[in-house]
């Protein structure tokens, strides 16, 4: 049974109220119900609840001023709203105005005690739970822009409002998404993260819903999708702007019912799921050609918050890369975190950083393997003539000139590429560059760095057109732009593609 939580329940009419009552008195809460926000109001000032569920249209005010007085009174009570069917945008309105939930009527009870289960549940489970500060402060930097971006991510957290996080490869929007679960009530419960642009179409449906045993050819058992792998916590969809229409649409009955039948299952599963999504695309404009469904972007841009890209933010950057340094040393067992000298921080201030944060830790990550000093100097970032690439100034690269994916191929071993134009890596070039030179000390990172060079190289060459760039790298567009995210390229040049 569940513990004595207090909930209040705001109806004006009694067969409502009662059978919200009797509910939630058969789950063990402790309740009391006001018929007006009046009434509910004198019940507030006279002690706490756990949950204040309102109706909106009551006799003597909107359920929305009582919403308005918690949330201005900074009072603990989280609010679910219920709304009449088809009033979308009063959900919505409750939810941006610091509402915990909501509920459409008429009231499905299961669906009640699931919401009501996960405002009260999450803050008596009593798991131990990572500081909500340290998930913040993983989001370094001071400026005004990123202070934004903490002052919303905190705000958000507290209730279940989808939020849909904006911003360029490679800016953070990962690490936003997990700031607003970890500084949440579900920190405790899993966050899974998907990234909808790099499952193949035809696996999606089995991927995010999961199936039973013999669903399909090969489907040997049972297996959980991301949804219910993620029952309790949040699903991260990241580049959202990829999934595929018909998936949209399977996508927003599951937000929208609130629950999910694995493929060749009879049953449904209720959910009780936070989603944050992410993109780097425009998605009004992806709705108004006709690529993403406008009632899915409305489900899900409940929220939004943009991460600016990091020359807007040049000032974080040796912040930014005071934090990426730690970390890189302490995944490497470094003994002693190096350090940037000043002049290294102004060249990286100066720097062109297309892929933002990302391409900003490959850099480091590139100097911290290659250098053996604590101090790293210009040089040892690469940087040493990059200097006239001047952040902020929006010039596209010259052709032939990616400086420092030249200097990388150098130092991992490869013939300096000789610009313009593109070297074409036959098998005894790919030999030689693996036989001279030292041994990389992380295989991983090392493919990952020449695999960059590579796709920047090709789509430099077709200019920024990601379709023919994979093309001529026998990688389909989908391919080519999964990768472009995984590794950071700016899309923001590629984009212009046809
Ligand atoms: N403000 C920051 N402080 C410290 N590290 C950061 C910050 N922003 C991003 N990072 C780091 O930069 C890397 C890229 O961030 P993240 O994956 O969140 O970006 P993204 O916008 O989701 O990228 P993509 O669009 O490619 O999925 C991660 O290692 C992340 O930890």
């Amino acid at each position: 049974m569940a513990a004595r939580h207090a909930i209040l329940v705001v109806d004006d009419e009694p067969d409502l109220r009662t059978l919200y009552e009797l509910s939630l008195l058969r789950e063990g809460y402790e309740v009391e119900s006001a018929g007006t926000v009046d009434d509910a109001r004198q019940l507030l000032a006279a002690r706490r609840f756990d949950v204040v569920i309102t109706d909106m249209r009551l006799p003597d005010a909107s359920g929305m001023t009582l919403v308005h007085e918690l949330e201005a009174s900074n009072r603990q009570e989280r609010v679910i709203v219920i709304t009449a069917y088809g009033s979308a945008e009063n959900a919505v309105e409750a939810l941006k105005a610091g509402a915990f939930d909501y509920l459409t009527k008429p009231v499905d009870l299961k669906q009640f005690r699931a919401v009501v289960a996960a405002a009260v549940g999450r803050r008596a489970e009593g798991t131990p739970v990572p500081p909500a500060a340290q998930a913040l402060d993983r989001l370094a930097g001071t400026s005004d822009a990123m202070q934004r971006v903490r002052a919303m991510v905190q705000k958000v957290a507290r209730g279940m409002a989808p939020v849909l996080v904006h911003g360029e490869s490679g800016t953070g929007k990962e690490l936003v998404a997990r700031a607003i679960h970890e500084c949440g009530g579900r920190a405790a419960q899993p966050f899974v993260a998907v990234n909808c642009g790099a499952i193949p179409e035809n696996l999606l449906e089995a991927e995010f819903f999961g199936y039973r045993k013999g669903a399909f050819t090969g489907a040997a058992e049972d297996r959980p999708g991301f949804f219910q792998a993620a029952q309790g916590g949040t699903l991260f969809l990241d580049e959202i702007g990829d999934l595929p229409l018909a998936m949209q649409a399977k996508l927003l009955r599951v937000i929208q019912e609130r629950c999910v039948r694995p493929l060749g299952a009879v049953q449904e599963t209720a959910l009780d799921v936070r989603i944050v999504s992410a993109t780097h695309k425009r998605l009004v404009d992806e709705v108004s050609a006709g690529q993403f469904r406008q009632d899915l972007f409305y489900r899900l841009n409940v929220i939004g918050i943009d991460v600016p890209p990091l020359r807007d933010r040049g000032g974080d950057i040796p912040l930014i890369a005071q934090a990426l340094l730690q970390r890189i040393a302490r995944d490497a067992g470094l003994p002693r975190v190096p350090r940037l000298t000043p002049q290294a921080e102004q060249a990286l201030q100066r720097c062109r950083l297309p892929g933002n944060v990302r391409e900003l830790e490959n850099l480091l990550h590139r100097a911290v393997t290659l250098s053996a000093l604590d101090l790293l100097d210009e040089e040892a970032l690469g940087l040493a003539d990059a200097s006239a690439d001047v952040a902020g100034s929006g010039r596209a690269p010259e052709p032939g000139t990616p400086l420092r994916e030249a200097s990388v191929l150098s130092a991992a071993g490869e013939p300096p590429a000789p610009a313009p134009g593109a070297i074409s890596l036959t098998p005894e070039s790919f030999r030689a560059a693996a036989d001279s030179g030292a041994l990389p000390p992380d295989l991983a990172r090392h493919l990952d760095e020449v695999e960059r060079i590579i796709l920047v190289r090709a789509l430099q060459e077709h200019g920024f057109n990601r379709t023919a760039a994979g093309a001529r790298l026998g990688l389909t567009l989908r391919q080519m732009r999964y990768r472009m995210a995984r590794l950071g390229i700016s899309e923001e040049e590629a984009s212009d593609d046809a």
